[in-house]
């Protein structure tokens, strides 16, 4: 193997934070390389200095031979860096065909363009039509978009920032049979995620950050998982505590629950379910198919027929989320930055935004400022979220402090019923943990909790009773004690994308 990539003594400072700090490792050509690290960590930012997206501070770059320190990204692809992002930059309303269009310096003819798309989503197996609309993609559809736009540019070095934590199993085993072939070819894969067992089972090595320092590069087949998230975070993790938990009253009822969306997107067909006091129910599914739209429809953001969304016996189908929120109806959506946080604005506005009426934080539409840093330093501290301090903007965190923040913000404003979509993504081992006994913990208070998952461990984990949404409709739930996967399977079955015969006998 060549070694196409080198770092040497790489630092970067952000105001009070060592984001990466003598960082030095190589990348050879045709292997997949992860980097593992906390959430934090510096893997963000180590990568947005290959793609010339961040300027070292300190240190070098060599990239096939040659010196690498890309002004900008558009330098890096044309040296032959490509990357995927772990949040999506696509334009709603533009089709997939023309949102790749824009990421590329010369682009064919839209006929042209929209074969050499198909061929590609063809070669690799990640269907996709050139002629939807953005926004009419589930978030893994999104990425695929994503991904092929990396590949029409031949890349040499593919970066990839948590590629399959919005891919079920099933597209994720699609995705590293697309890579393998990649790297076969020659390409270096260098490859960001939280999945331990899918690193042992994918990667060639290994390199662990902790802290922004190198904590070493190992071959990851030959360490458990939980030997990988030991050298991560320095001690050993937690085990998950299911107890203390008693179902009790019913608490949200929702009957014969359909959407109808303008446009584009999945519409809910005549949904039901129970939720009572102390439960989680676990709804499993490919996204896509009216995961978002049925958090929209308990949040308020998008209404529905009176009589579908009732709250200890109150009729809220018609009230918007703010009336929702201050029943204890709350919500955390899967779109952490742009739906569920203003990136812009600090993690003070951010608790404001969602959590002004519940903790009183405003009184007559004006600001306790006090109160409000107060609150966002409470779930700072509580969810253990890494950042210089509550006046940061959101957009400034990494991903995974910022899940936790957003799902700490609800969690710590005592929801009646929560719902939260995909509440670990992105998250690392140790944190996905806290947030699962944090949810562990709001049920056993007396909450009922609804959690929309494409993690089929983590609703087991979870879950008092498991359902599964497909194409806008959900199956009749079963108790989770019990259920194994070949069951999960077939409830699961006939979703788009995902067939029964990929689920092990
Ligand atoms: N633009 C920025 N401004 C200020 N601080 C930043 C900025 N970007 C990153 N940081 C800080 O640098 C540190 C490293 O962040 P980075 O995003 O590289 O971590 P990560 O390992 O990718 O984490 P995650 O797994 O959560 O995505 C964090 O403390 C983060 O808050």
């Amino acid at each position: 193997m060549t070694n196409i990539f080198q770092a040497e003594g790489l630092g970067k400072t952000y105001p009070g934070v060592r984001a990466n700090d003598d960082v030095s490792f190589t990348v050879d050509a045709g292997e997949i390389h992860a980097l593992l690290g906390e959430n934090g960590a510096g893997k963000s930012t180590l990568v947005k200095m290959i793609y010339g997206l961040v300027r070292p501070d300190d240190g070098q770059m060599t990239f096939m031979g040659t010196p690498h320190m890309p002004a900008d990204p558009r330098a890096a692809r044309a040296a032959g860096v490509a990357m995927v992002f772990q949040h999506f930059s696509l334009f709603d309303a533009l089709t997939v065909a023309e949102n790749i269009a824009l990421g590329m310096e010369n682009p064919p003819p839209r006929p042209e363009l929209a074969r050499r798309i198909l061929d590609l989503s063809q070669s690799y197996g990640l269907p996709l039509d050139p002629a939807r609309r953005i926004a009419s993609l589930s978030a893994g559809e999104r990425q695929r978009v994503e991904i092929l736009r990396c590949l029409l540019q031949n890349p040499r070095l593919l970066i990839m920032d948590e590629p399959t934590s919005v891919l079920t199993p099933q597209e994720a085993e699609i995705l590293f049979a697309t890579l393998r072939q990649l790297a076969r070819a020659g390409t270096a894969i260098l490859y960001i995620s939280h999945k331990l067992d899918e690193i042992r089972t994918h990667c060639d090595r290994a390199t662990i950050l902790r802290q922004g320092k190198v904590v070493g590069t190992v071959d990851p087949r030959a360490h458990s998982a939980r030997q990988l998230a030991a050298m991560m975070v320095g001690a050993e993790m937690r085990v998950i505590d299911r107890t203390g938990r008693k179902p009790g009253a019913r608490i949200l009822t929702v009957n014969a629950l359909a959407t109808h969306p303008a446009g584009e997107g999945v519409t809910l067909k005549n949904l039901a379910l129970a939720l009572h006091s102390g439960e989680i129910l676990g709804i499993g599914g490919v996204a896509g198919n009216g995961q978002e739209e049925l958090l929209l429809a308990l949040s308020g953001e998008i209404p529905s027929a009176p009589g579908t969304v009732l709250l200890e016996g109150t009729d809220l189908s018609a009230a918007g989320p703010e009336t929702r929120r201050r029943a204890g109806l709350l919500a955390a959506p899967e779109d952490r930055l742009g739906h569920a946080a203003v990136p812009e604005f600090s993690l003070i506005e951010n608790t404001l935004l969602t959590s002004a009426s519940r903790q009183g934080l405003a009184r007559h539409g004006i600001i306790d400022h006090t109160a409000a840093r107060a609150f966002a330093e409470r779930v700072i501290s509580a969810f253990d979220v890494r950042t210089p301090g509550p006046g940061t903007a959101a957009g400034a965190l990494s991903g995974g402090n910022l899940q936790k923040f957003v799902i700490g913000r609800e969690v710590l404003g005592r929801p009646r019923v929560l719902v939260v979509n995909q509440p670990t993504w992105g998250v690392d081992a140790g944190a996905a943990a806290a947030i699962r006994q944090a949810l562990l913990d709001l049920a056993a208070s007396g909450a009922g909790i609804i959690v929309i998952s494409q993690d089929l461990d983590e609703l087991l984990e979870l879950s008092d009773r498991f359902c599964a949404l497909n194409q806008g409709r959900l199956s009749a739930p079963r108790p989770t004690e019990g259920l194994t996967i070949d069951e999960i399977g077939l409830m699961l079955g006939g979703a788009h994308g995902m067939e029964v015969g990929h689920v092990p006998a």
